[in-house]
């Protein structure tokens, strides 16, 4: 069964995580996409994953399957109000990472190394405006530029992001 909080939890979940790398999903709408994010934080060690708790985002059997046993691993705080919960996250000291294709920041300058909770939007619209303005920062993920498609898969966002994060804290450890 997947480990399900709510909003409340979140200052007992991230109390004996000193550094917590979290992942903030805005309204993923496919449950293979929902299911390979849920797998990629199990694998990168966040303290949690959080999403909205309404018609998106729900933990289906496909996405417990898809994930390999990242959704029954990883907690999952399903929230009412997102933006609440992003504001309780600052009041605990974590800054908020966003990701959005259309941004000038690279992600490969911003150091990851602290409390950080970093945010992927949902595959049509990204972000939703009020989860964008409430983000510390904005990085995008540089892309080819002969590449032609726009913008990458979600679940391939999450784990280049969560893994630049993975990365730059084992390199300060050395
Ligand atoms: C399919 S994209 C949505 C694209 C949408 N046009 C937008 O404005 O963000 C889904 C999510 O993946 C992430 N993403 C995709 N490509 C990215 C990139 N090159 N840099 C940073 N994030 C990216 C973002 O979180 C985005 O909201």
């Amino acid at each position: 069964m997947p480990h399900l909080y709510e909003e409340g939890d979140l200052p007992g979940l991230l109390a004996d995580r000193p550094d917590p790398l979290i992942l903030i999903l805005d309204c993923i709408q496919d449950p293979h996409n929902l299911g390979a994010c849920l797998r990629t934080a199990d694998a990168a060690g966040c303290a949690c994953v959080i999403m909205p708790k309404d018609k998106s985002c729900q933990v289906t059997e496909t996405v417990v399957r898809v994930s390999c046993g990242g959704a029954h691993s990883v907690p999952l705080v399903r929230v009412t109000n997102l933006a609440r919960a992003m504001e309780r996250l600052k009041e605990l000291g974590v800054w908020i990472v966003g990701t959005a294709d259309e941004t000038t920041q690279s992600l490969y300058d911003i150091d990851l190394k602290g409390p950080i909770a970093i945010v992927v939007g949902a595959e049509g619209e990204g972000m939703r405006r009020l989860t964008g303005e409430l983000c510390d920062f904005q990085a995008r993920i540089p892309m080819a530029s002969s590449g032609r498609v726009p913008c990458l898969n979600v679940s391939v966002a999450t784990g280049v992001s969560l893994f630049e994060a993975v990365r730059q804290r084992k390199a300060a450890k050395k």
